[in-house]
């Protein structure tokens, strides 16, 4: 910049035309001489001149291709760059030619051309005035130039190498990575084009560092910033936001491709997605609970007493910690569906979470993340699903669990189960505390004899009876006939089962403590009506081919409408659901048959 400062090139100068290449000021570059007029200059003016003077000429981008050159002069470019010519080599191999080296001092304008033989001589008016930028005191010209100034001051100054090196690989990075850059660019077929004009927007943001596994589309970007809303918006406390935090900012940072980043891509959409502090208001009301579970179910008279009572205590002191009531009676018997009437009078999401067979403790705790294909345990997939922190979570068959190798999952409910540690839930998989105190959890059993002894102490077991005949004629009518009318669609105009049918279907085909049984034999008798209801057919007659003609042809009209109500007797019951399985009237038999013999038979 000093030496250039100062130039003061000649008004004439000699023309050196170039057709690869072109000389800019400051720079050094070699140049092939081999076409006449360059040949003559250099002999005329290079070799034979003594002065400094004599070595300083125009260089001018010559766009005709040397090899046509012909006797007149092209078209030259307006504007060129006087050089100095530092070095001539020449040579006879493979033919005639020099090579020159030149630096570029200043660029020049034609004004006009003197001559054009042997050589191409034209007065020049020079353009760069680099003096008057030197002044710096001016605006951002001089601000820039300051910086420039004092950065290559530095480099200069670092004379140590660790220090220059420190100085210099920021730069020559940049360098590579807008090369890199361009080669990717260069690569990419048109259907690219959005993304490389995505990566083009970023670099021109100053502040940016640019890498090249940041090529991920815009979309991916706003992803990101989508999740990180997400997880601010979650509510969460203080220490799961603090982890989550860091985890974003790892996924910033990590390429796509990378396997971890899924990973941790789903961690952070389950923990903004977690009920953290989203919750139901609970509407009880004691005298609304009762209509309520009266209307749900029939009979369970203790059972629906002791729910009451501790519907009631709840009322009145919402913080009541335990117990947490086990139903204990055999299948059938309603204990799930007491579990959601009382979601139901509390106003709260129901979830049940089937523990039989569940033989690992993350089953229950979840697995931890650096495990291939971790997910969180039941508990905390159950609160995902329902989207609220006070759930009626309904443990069912807690009697089946199992016992592995992979730990004892009743350990684990343990926990989840104990007021004065649940608050402080930690799944695995999460990795920090969830608080399960607003959690009304209710488990069911078949028996209380493979109950963990721990669990069981910390249980109030309400034992569900089996139903008398009787009260399972009742609850058929009450409950499940309309419930199966209603799913197959059926009203009671056009099916009717008398009590003496449903007798027949308890002690005749089925035979057990609760009512699972009946309630499918009876939709049975629903399908195959609605088959008939479809077909407009009736259900049980003779042999269409022992009735008179006008009858046949009536029975084997399909659009015929079916006569209504269709009633199930003996005979269409013994149509629908075969010939009975029981011979013996065993009704009585089980009259009393209760949980305590059940548990005996299993
Ligand atoms: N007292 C009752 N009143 C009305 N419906 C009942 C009654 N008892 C059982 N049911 C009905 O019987 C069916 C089976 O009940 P549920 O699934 O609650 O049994 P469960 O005791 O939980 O059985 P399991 O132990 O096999 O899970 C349900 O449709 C339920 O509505």
């Amino acid at each position: 910049m000093a030496s250039s400062s100062g130039v003061q090139i000649p008004g004439r100068l000699p023309l050196l035309l170039t057709h690869d290449g072109v000389l800019l000021p400051g720079s050094t570059v070699r140049v092939s001489v081999d076409t006449g007029r360059n040949m003559q200059l250099v002999k005329s003016r290079l070799l034979k001149g003594t002065s400094l003077k004599s070595t300083i000429i125009g260089v001018i981008p010559n766009t005709r291709d040397p090899e046509q050159e012909a006797d007149e002069l092209p078209t030259l470019h307006s504007i060129g760059t006087a050089g100095l010519a530092v070095q001539v080599v020449g040579s006879n191999w493979p033919k005639p030619h020099y090579t020159l080296l030149i630096t570029g001092l200043c660029r020049f304008r034609v004004a006009q051309l003197l001559k054009e033989r042997p050589f191409v001589v034209a007065e020049v008016e020079q353009l760069d005035q680099l003096e008057q930028y030197m002044d710096t005191d001016q605006g951002e010209l001089g601000e820039l130039s300051q910086r420039f100034y004092q950065a290559a001051v530095q480099v200069l100054d670092a004379v140590d190498l660790e220090e220059r090196f420190k100085k210099t690989l920021p730069l020559i990075t940049r360098q590579i990575e807008g090369l890199k850059l361009l080669q990717n660019t260069r690569k990419l077929r048109p259907d690219d084009n959005k993304k490389v004009l995505a990566v083009r927007k970023g670099g021109m943001y100053p502040g940016r560092q640019f890498s090249l596994e940041e090529e991920g589309d815009e979309e991916d970007v706003d992803d990101t910033s989508l999740l990180e809303r997400k997880v601010k918006g979650a509510n969460m406390p203080e220490p799961a936001l603090r982890v989550c935090l860091k985890e974003l900012k790892r996924l910033k940072k990590m390429p796509q491709s990378m396997p971890e980043y899924a990973l941790t891509r789903n961690y952070l959409e389950l923990m903004a997605e977690l009920p953290w502090s989203k919750s139901t208001s609970d509407c009880l009301d004691i005298r609304a609970a009762r209509v309520l579970l009266d209307n749900d179910h029939y009979a369970m008279e203790k059972l629906k007493r002791r729910v009451l009572e501790y519907l009631a205590v709840r009322q009145l002191k919402s913080t009541l910690k335990g117990p947490i009531l086990c139903f204990v009676g055999p299948p059938g018997v309603g204990k799930t569906s007491v579990g959601r009437s009382i979601a139901r009078t509390l106003g709260r999401e129901f979830h049940r979470i089937a523990l039989g067979g569940v033989c690992d403790q993350s089953d229950i705790r979840g697995h931890r993340r650096t495990y291939v294909g971790s997910m969180p345990g039941r508990i905390i997939n159950g609160l995902k699903t329902v989207g609220v922190n006070n759930p009626v979570f309904l443990l069912d068959e807690v009697d089946k669990l199992g016992k592995s190798l992979q730990g004892d999952p009743a350990a684990a409910l343990l926990e989840v189960l104990d007021p004065e540690q649940n608050h402080s839930f930690t799944d695995h998989y999460l990795n920090v505390s969830f608080d399960l105190s607003q959690v009304l959890f209710i488990a069911t059993a078949n028996t209380t004899a493979t109950i963990p002894p721990a669990l069981l102490d910390r249980m109030e077991v309400l034992q569900v009876p089996g139903y008398t005949q009787e009260e399972k004629v009742e609850i058929a009518h009450r409950h499940l006939i309309p419930h199966q009318l209603e799913q197959h669609g059926l009203t009671p105009q056009q099916l009717q089962i008398p009590q003496h049918t449903t007798q027949e279907i308890i002690s005749r085909y089925t035979r057990e403590a609760g009512v699972r049984s009946l309630e499918r034999k009876i939709g049975a008798v629903c399908r195959a009506v609605a088959v008939k209801v479809a077909e407009g057919h009736k259900i049980s007659k003779p042999d269409p081919s022992e009735r008179t003609g006008e009858e046949a042809y009536r029975d084997t009209d399909m659009t015929a409408p079916p006569e209504m109500p269709i009633v199930i007797d003996s005979v269409a019951l013994k149509d629908i659901l075969g010939p009975p399985v029981f011979e013996m009237e065993v009704g009585t038999h089980l009259k009393h048959w209760g949980t305590d013999y059940y548990s005996l038979l299993n």
